[in-house]
């Protein structure tokens, strides 16, 4: 009752109909998350005057960072609340300070305990960091009580800052209260005017709004401008918990024109803290001087990567977990799948494809890759010259999936750009492709590597560079690849012997020689790669399957 009385006096009594919206989707968006920010602050420089007492460092000659102060609760998980805002900030490469409101026994369970900190200790936090740390923005989260909200709009008042971002935090994502109805009226009367920004779920929408129903994109718009009403420049309704909502979308209002942000639903239980993350880093990049629409929309790209990254991250027993806000898991969790990071006995029977060869014998990247492994392959390389870089991402995708139920790792030939894209186990590359170092700079230290090599030079050259394997050849003649030298099995020979890299033999290899190339008896040769001999027959999984039985045999013979 109360509440809707409040609202009465507060909002117009008609809803006006929604503007038309601007449809903005992160599918389109540079998926570098720091692309649009070219601010990148720099960092205090300290001057030192030995024996003497330190002088004041003038304004002109500092360089500053800029500067978050988060004014928010503690969350012992370190999902969300303050821990959620330190991440962020140093994750954008911004100075956090931390003003905190309230201490929070919690886990991925739930909230168990809240102690609240009295306002006038808030006060004096406030009173030590405004005072004297040039704050360049304020964030709120979680204000338990109505005199903490007050207390901080006098801090406002008195320390003003160049914006203010409002998370009115009051539920958490598993359903415990962090702030009740009574801080309501704080929200609406004192902080939502000074806020420059606010930023409610639709459940704290529908309370702020005196539990209006928020089922639809359409009911968000609206509570966007009725939000907008009370006095906030902008507004951003998050549609996290939109129920059937494929995408994640939220609505914001900057008074003027309605924007919808969309982005792919992550399938994962670790949102936890994903609303302290979006209003930190809204805040962060307001700091470094974006616009509002800028710092959001880079803000929800941020959280949605985040969570793409951490979509496997198990921490906790509860429903909800906490994500990874330095998007380092991700290659943790999937090299995983694979025991090793590079284990050189998966070079013994190696199947290189050839878009040209399947497209003869009319058959699809997948279907090629699956009868290859089925027949057994040890390791897979997609060699597609012919293919439009998005279709050959989403083949190679496909391709993963069927090579990782196998435990057969999946490389790429050349394109870096693909294999990253798609996460594959690693690249082959050519002497005339970027460099082995290179490549390990762009793919880090768990993916193979590995590098066509003619000569004992360019074998010496790929240990150094970082390289796992080498692949040598041409052994014998072939039309896969035109202007190819032939280096003969002589060749190979001199290749192994000089390499400390495990090397793979190619070119013209089939049922016919492989035996041969097998019989070296060279101990760095693991195995033979092939193209035609399998991708070039009508039964790849029995050619593949007679090659294996062939190359053991020979492999098992006495050198
Ligand atoms: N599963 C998800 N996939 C992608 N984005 C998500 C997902 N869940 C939430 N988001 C985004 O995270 C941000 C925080 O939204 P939300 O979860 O609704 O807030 P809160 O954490 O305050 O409840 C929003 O930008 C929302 O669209
Ligand atoms: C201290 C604190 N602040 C904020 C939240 C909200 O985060 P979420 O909605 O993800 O539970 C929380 N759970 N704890
Ligand atoms: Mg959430």
């Amino acid at each position: 009752m109360a509440t809707a009385q409040l609202l009465s006096s507060h909002l117009h009594p008609q809803i006006t109909p929604p503007l038309p919206s601007k449809l903005i989707t992160n599918r389109f968006w540079n998926c570098n998350t720091d692309s649009t920010n070219n601010q990148t602050p720099h960092f205090l420089k300290m001057q030192f005057q030995p024996n003497s007492t330190p002088t004041p460092i003038s304004e002109s000659q500092h360089n500053k960072i800029p500067h978050l102060l988060t004014v928010a609760g503690s969350d012992s998980g370190s999902g969300a609340g303050i821990q959620a805002d330190l991440k962020t900030c140093a994750a954008r490469r911004v100075y956090c300070s931390t003003v905190i409101t309230a201490v929070t026994a919690q886990n991925t369970l739930g909230v168990q305990g809240v102690h609240m900190v009295p306002e006038d200790f808030v006060a004096q936090q406030l009173n030590s960091v405004l005072s004297d740390m040039n704050v360049d923005v304020v964030k709120t989260g979680m204000l338990p009580s109505l005199s903490v909200v007050k207390v901080l709009c006098q801090s406002l008042r008195k320390f003003p800052v160049k914006a203010l971002v409002v998370d009115p935090v009051m539920v958490s994502t598993s359903g415990d209260i962090l702030a009740g109805p009574s801080v309501l009226a704080g929200f609406r009367e004192e902080l939502l005017p000074m806020a420059d920004i606010v930023t409610p779920n639709v459940k704290e929408a529908s309370a702020l709004l005196g539990d209006v129903p928020m089922k639809s994109v359409s009911d968000m718009r609206t509570a966007a401008k009725l939000l907008h009403d009370l006095g906030p420049r902008n507004v951003l309704v998050k549609g996290g918990d939109l129920p059937n909502s494929s995408d994640a979308i939220d609505v914001f209002f900057d008074g003027q024109e309605f924007y919808e942000l969309s982005s792919p639903r992550v399938n994962t239980r670790n949102t936890h803290g994903t609303g302290c993350t979006l209003a930190s880093c809204i805040a962060a990049e307001l700091a470094k001087g974006s616009s509002m629409l800028s710092a959001v929309k880079i803000a929800k790209r941020f959280v949605e990567s985040a969570l793409d990254y951490s979509r496997d991250l198990v921490i906790g027993n509860g429903a909800q977990g906490p994500f990874d806000h330095f998007l380092a898991f991700k290659n943790i969790s999937q090299s995983s799948c694979r025991q090793d990071r590079f284990n050189p006995n998966d070079l013994f029977l190696y199947a290189v494809t050839d878009s040209r060869m399947n497209s003869k014998w009319g058959r699809s990247i997948t279907e090629a890759v699956k009868a290859a492994v089925e027949g057994g392959a040890t390791i897979v390389q997609l060699r597609e010259k012919d293919v439009e870089t998005r279709d050959f991402v989403d083949a190679a995708k496909v391709c993963l999936e069927i090579c990782r139920s196998y435990g057969v790792p999946l490389l790429i030939n050349d394109r870096i750009d693909v294999a990253l894209a798609c996460d594959a186990d690693g690249v082959h590359i050519g002497q005339s492709d970027m460099s082995a170092r290179l490549a390990r700079t762009l793919l880090g230290p768990e993916k193979i590597i590995g590098v066509s090599c003619k000569t004992q030079e360019q074998a010496h050259q790929a240990w150094i560079d970082d390289a796992d394997y080498i692949g040598s050849g041409g052994v014998y003649p072939t039309n896969t690849k035109a202007n190819n030298r032939t280096i003969g099995l002589d060749g190979l020979r001199e290749v192994c012997k000089a390499s400390k890299l495990p090397v793979v033999a190619i070119g013209g290899i089939g049922m016919s020689n492989a035996g041969d190339v097998m019989k070296l008896g060279v101990p760095s040769l693991k195995g033979v790669a092939v193209v035609s001999a399998l991708f070039d027959r009508e039964c790849i999984l029995t050619e593949t399957r007679n090659l294996h039985a062939v190359i053991s045999e020979a492999a098992l013979l006495p050198q």
